[in-house]
């Protein structure tokens, strides 16, 4: 099967890792491996030559020679390029899904939707690249025209997280690409196949048509050359997607080269349900956000807060649900599937950590708390504690697995309050029929976090928005909106027409 799937996107058992432009991928064979791992088996899927430093530095000098030529490219011809890498996309959906499937472990439903996202991201970034809008203002000073442009930044560095090996990739890209900048990526090394994958598919398109090389890759073995990416006064944004401890790193040496960075770090997301909440939407919306992607989506659902008077009843409902999906946990490349597995042994381990610390808390585990032992593969038992307080170190940290705590709460202040005392600031949601509740929610005494929803859950949000979070989520904005601004600078520019140089602020200098 494994086979199958790689041979469908031209995949090797050895892979280069590096894509140094103009067609070539690097020859490179002494700068380590990286080899990826089908999170269902174990089985090692091929083996990636990583990049060397001196891959490193070709790649940055080819990119800066590019952005020399893509920067005074139309912006609707770049555009153009961009709608080419979205419709090879649309031809490469299902193998590409299924590889995602395969290499990170989410199932099959959600790899296909993940490169749906990478195509609508596509499509989005096409009519964007009509409309780069820059103010025009009105000068103090007669005969003087005062306006804005905005000009592309240069080279844009990626560092994208295992759990969204293909999207977040395309969220950047293909915005910096209609922007005028220059990307190089620097995947997880837990998914580097879904990254060449997605190279070899946008870049071919690429070529065939004649467009100058715009996206570059490398692998590293280690983090020395992710490092030196970070540090590299040549590039002037670093997006990163990842752990709130990485990216603090990542924020504070990009700060210190006074570059730019853009951070998407964890979440701790909580839904809420008010006692006028419809069960019928918030059960779904519950299981979905906490067992989807085996709750290692940014976004996943790790706190349900419920109203006293129903709180038990939503616990047994959840139970009752959860033992259904605990017969679908399997191969996620296979239909049936409704959980995949984690995608590593170690992320068992932080789950099972997380489980004895709750315990030790004073936690129940209602549903789930186990590995599966019984069979290859890092799978594990979707779980449900309660009896927990919100301040607990277990509830305040986001472990990347499907662990749901569900706590009580009285009134709507309470709960509010209680959602917000977390460090992250990502994603967040409420279930309520009251109109009252709702606003509240929504007001600024309300959520404090990046994407607040009512009547859907927390998980799974949709090109057209600017998705990101606050607090330790790092403040990023991607993908919708006006998240294409942070791909360019902007330029202030006063043009004066007139046959006087008036001074702004009436000051007089003669001489
Ligand atoms: N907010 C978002 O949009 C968003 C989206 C997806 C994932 N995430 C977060 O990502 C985390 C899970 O992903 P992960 O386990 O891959 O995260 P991670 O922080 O372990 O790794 C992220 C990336 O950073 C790289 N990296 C590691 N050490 C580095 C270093 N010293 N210098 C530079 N780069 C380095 C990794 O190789 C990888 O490419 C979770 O916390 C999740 O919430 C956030």
């Amino acid at each position: 099967m494994s086979a199958k799937i790689l041979q469908a996107l031209g995949l090797n058992a050895t892979e280069s890792g590096t894509y140094l432009g103009r067609g070539e991928w690097a020859a490179t064979t002494d700068a380590g491996t990286v080899s990826p791992t089908n999170p269902a088996t174990g089985e090692v899927l091929a083996t990636v030559n990583a990049s060397s430093a001196a891959d490193y530095e070709t790649i940055v000098q080819r990119a800066q020679e590019a952005f020399a030529i893509w920067r005074t490219t139309p912006a609707p011809r770049r555009g153009e390029a961009v709608r080419l890498c979205g419709e090879a996309l649309r031809k490469h959906k299902d193998a590409l899904g299924s590889l995602v499937a395969l290499e990170m472990g989410k199932i099959k439903p959600e790899g296909d939707g993940e490169v749906q996202e990478m195509i609508d991201i596509a499509d989005f970034a096409v009519g964007q690249s009509r409309m780069l809008y820059g103010y025009t203002m009105h000068s103090e000073r007669p005969g003087h025209r005062m306006y804005e442009q905005w000009h592309p930044v240069g080279l844009v560095g990626i560092v994208s997280a295992f759990n969204f090996p293909v999207a977040v990739w395309a969220w950047n890209a293909f915005l910096a690409a209609i922007c005028g900048d220059i990307c190089i990526w620097k995947p997880s090394p837990k998914t580097p196949l879904s990254a060449i994958a997605t190279m070899k598919i946008c870049n071919e398109a690429l070529k065939e048509a004649g467009f100058p090389d715009i996206f570059f890759l490398f692998n590293d073995a280690g983090t020395e050359l992710a490092q030196t990416f970070v540090d590299d006064k040549r590039i002037p944004l670093i997006s990163f997607t990842g752990s709130t401890k990485v990216g603090r790193m990542v924020g504070e040496r990009v700060a210190r080269r006074m570059g730019r960075s853009l951070l998407e770090l964890g979440g701790n997301n909580a839904i809420i349900l008010d006692k006028s909440a419809d069960l019928k939407l918030a059960i779904p919306a519950i299981v979905f956000g906490a067992v989807g992607t085996a709750g290692q989506r940014c976004t996943s659902t790790r706190r349900v807060l419920v109203h006293s008077s129903i709180h038990d009843a939503v616990v047994d409902t959840l139970v009752k649900a959860y033992g259904q999906v605990e017969h679908k946990i399997g191969d996620p490349t296979l239909a049936t599937t409704l959980m995949g597995p984690l995608n590593s042994p170690e992320a068992v381990e932080a789950f099972l950590a997380a489980i004895e610390k709750a315990k030790a808390a004073g936690g129940t585990v209602r549903t789930g708390g186990k590995a599966l032992a019984d069979r290859k593969g890092n799978f594990v038992l979707p779980t449900i504690v309660t009896g927990l307080s919100n301040d607990d170190e277990v509830v305040q940290t986001e472990t990347f697995a499907p662990i749901l705590y569900v706590m009580p709460f009285d009134t709507l202040d309470d709960a509010v309050a209680m959602q917000n005392a977390v460090p992250q600031g990502l994603s967040s949601a409420i279930f309520t029929q009251d109109l009252k509740a709702a606003e509240q929610y929504l007001s600024a005494a309300g959520s404090d976090c990046g994407i607040a929803n009512v009547n859907i859950g927390t998980s799974g949000a949709e090109i057209g928005g600017a998705f990101g979070g606050e607090k330790e989520t790092g403040g990023g904005r991607e993908s919708g909106s006006d998240a294409w601004k942070v791909y360019m600078r902007r330029q202030t520019n006063t043009i004066n027409y007139s046959d006087a140089l008036p001074l702004a602020q009436g000051i007089k200098f003669e001489f």
